[in-house]
């Protein structure tokens, strides 16, 4: 049994150790957009904004499948690279926006508001007076992902205040943590053939995680010509989290299947709400290139030593996106060291479709920040029963959905099972699980070859009849269209050959459209049952077949070769109208016509 992701927050407040003495900091209902000058600046790193990249959902079942092709692809690029003399090494940064209703640092909820600045408390805006509140709910939804991220939680970590002001980040950034002292770190994420992986010996490819830190989301401003900005704080405080991996990933394709994977795992185990698609995760990349076989480079991160000068590509909202501008960025450095340049250390961006990174900025040493603990968030005390507890009732990773999906229980094809694990936020899955289990409510106890049999024609209905009509009718996923017992009915009577294959596509349609009767009645009221053969119509199929090969019938009669039956069986059924000639049946009239005995 698969266990679903949980809904809404799991309460165990009261176990989380992190004593909260602050004043209650009073909520503020300004409903004004609040004007400030602009001034051209660093967009901040954690900032997830919604643009003009995001896929519509309709066009993410195509896109899988896509994603599936390009895996060849992908193949033959990682050959190649392993012959290129400049070899690429990618690291990647995620931010990603908790599934919580807590802020951070205040008591203002997250919920998405259409009404700027409606969510907002004192502490958002930085007014004098006014502290940091830590919310330990937010906790939860990170520590899920530490978790589902192969982390080492540790008991005792501590907030930094990182010295950088800006509009549309008020009170500063804090973070949890700057160095040395994480929540979580030493995870790993592993990437597999089916994760469109570029590795030539099909081997499993694992990066490292560095470390899994809370951070603050910030404001969305908004252009306001010809001289101002418009800020909405709503957002402000909302948690993210910043999944930091090490610099381990060789090729393009390889990058783009690392973010792919990290979003899954964090969507699987409910730590956030949305995937890039719906803006809910950014990714940066680092980029560093270094000649094969020569002196290794002077860069070194975290105990790796030997890079390349990286350049950072930061607030990249596509997979592909990810890919074009980490190839972009590997030729432009190549083609500076070519020329005998330097790479200058230097923050990057890329647009949607350009060739080309553009330089935003040099890059900001650490120093820069003036990191210091911050005084007024007492340090965070994670207790053991939180972690074990949350381990325990971690909905099932990913990875171990495809083993499960794929096994003998599911029978899916690999190219059906990770569509379903991805698709709309894991409600597919959900779907299609309250599919299965329909089924084998209907007739329990059946054997696991008929029930193997059945999930594995339900996934082909989940997936692509459903997900045409989804298609057709531009419609995004809802598990109500078409209840999930009326599916299970409709798979039923098709797999007991009750119904042809085009009567059951045009049930569903009708359903689609909103006609809700119970199938059986639907199928009884419009007369769409296939109606059973009578004994005239067997016995007129089994002569056509026996006049086929008489020779065979001969050598039944006479050396009792019952094997032999099988192969009339056989004509019969395809002779006969579309699924309605029963075998045991047709057996039956043949040795009664053969053998003269039933
Ligand atoms: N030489 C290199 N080549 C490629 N990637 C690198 C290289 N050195 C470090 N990286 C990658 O760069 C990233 C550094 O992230 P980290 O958050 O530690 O620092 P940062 O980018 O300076 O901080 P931030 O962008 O969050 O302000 C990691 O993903 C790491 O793997
Ligand atoms: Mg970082
Ligand atoms: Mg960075």
């Amino acid at each position: 049994m698969l266990r679903p992701r949980p809904r809404g927050t799991i309460r165990l407040l009261d176990r989380l150790s992190c004593p909260v003495t602050r004043p209650q900091i009073l909520y503020l209902q300004f409903r004004q957009f609040s004007s400030l000058p602009t001034r051209s600046a660093p967009t901040s790193s954690s900032s997830v904004q919604p643009d003009s990249d995001r896929v519509p959902l309709r066009k993410q079942l195509k896109q899988e499948a896509k994603a599936l092709r390009a895996q060849k692809r992908q193949r033959k690029e990682s050959e190649e690279a392993s012959r290129e003399i400049w070899e690429l090494t990618v690291g990647v940064e995620i931010h990603a926006q908790l599934d919580t209703t807590a802020k951070l640092f205040s008591r203002a909820a997250t919920s998405a508001s259409d009404l700027p600045n409606s969510n907002v408390a004192l502490f958002d805006l930085a007014f004098p007076g006014s502290q940091p509140e830590f919310q330990a709910a937010t906790l939860l939804p990170a520590l899920r992902a530490a978790i589902a991220l192969n982390c080492d939680i540790q008991p005792v970590s501590r907030f930094d205040r990182k010295h950088y002001f800006y509009q549309d980040q008020p009170s500063g950034d804090i973070a949890n943590p700057a160095p040395p002292e994480p929540f979580a770190r030493n995870g790993y994420v592993d990437l597999y053939d089916y994760d469109g992986i570029a590795r030539e010996d099909g081997e499993r490819i694992r990066v490292d995680i560095k470390q899994v830190q809370l951070e603050q989301d910030t404001a969305k401003s908004q252009e306001y010509p010809p001289s101002s900005q418009l800020l909405d704080f709503n957002r402000v405080s909302h948690p993210l989290i910043e999944v930091i991996t090490m610099p381990q990933i060789h090729t393009p394709a390889t990058a783009a299947a690392c973010v792919r994977k990290l979003q899954a795992i964090l969507q699987a185990c409910g730590a956030v709400t949305t995937g890039m698609e719906l803006g809910g995760l950014r990714a940066d990349v680092n980029v560093s290139i270094r000649r094969r076989g020569e002196a290794p480079g002077n860069n070194h991160y975290d105990g790796i030593t030997g890079l390349g000068q990286r350049t950072e590509i930061k607030n990249l909202s596509s997979f592909k996106a990810i890919e074009d501008a980490i190839i972009a960025e590997k030729n432009r450095q190549i083609a500076v060291l070519e020329s005998g340049g330097v790479v200058e250390g230097e923050t990057r961006g890329w647009t949607i479709g350009s060739t080309e990174t553009r330089r935003l900025r040099g890059k900001e040493g650490a120093v820069d920040y003036r990191y210091m603990p911050d005084p007024d968030i007492p340090p965070l005390v994670i207790g053991e029963d939180l972690i074990s507890r949350l381990q325990d009732t971690l909905p099932t990773a990913p990875d171990q959905l495809v083993v499960e999906l794929t096994g003998p229980e599911y029978g899916l094809s690999i190219e059906d099972a990770k569509p379903l694990i991805e698709l709309d936020d894991g409600a597919r899955l959900e779907y299609y699980q309250d599919v299965v289990d329909a089924l084998h409510s209907i007739h329990p106890g059946q054997d696991d070859i008929t029930r193997a049999a059945l999930a594995r024609m339900a996934g082909n209905w989940v997936l692509h009849e459903l997900g045409g009509l989804l298609t057709k009718a531009d419609r995004a996923w809802d598990s109500e269209i078409i209840p999930a017992r009326s599916l299970a009915d409709l798979v039923d009577h098709l797999q007991r050959k009750l119904i042809t294959g085009p009567t059951a596509k045009q049930v569903l349609a009708v359903v689609f459209e909103g006609d809700h009767r119970p199938i059986p009645q639907m199928l009884e009221e419009d007369n769409l049952l296939l109606r059973p053969l009578s004994r005239e119509e067997y016995l007129a199929l089994a002569e056509t077949a026996m006049a086929q090969n008489p020779q065979m019938v001969e050598q039944i009669r006479s050396k009792n070769q019952l094997g032999k039956l099988g192969w009339f069986v056989g004509q019969m059924m395809r002779t006969g109208e579309k699924g309605r000639v029963e075998a045991p049946k047709a057996e039956e009239v043949l040795r009664e016509l053969i053998l003269g005995k039933a």
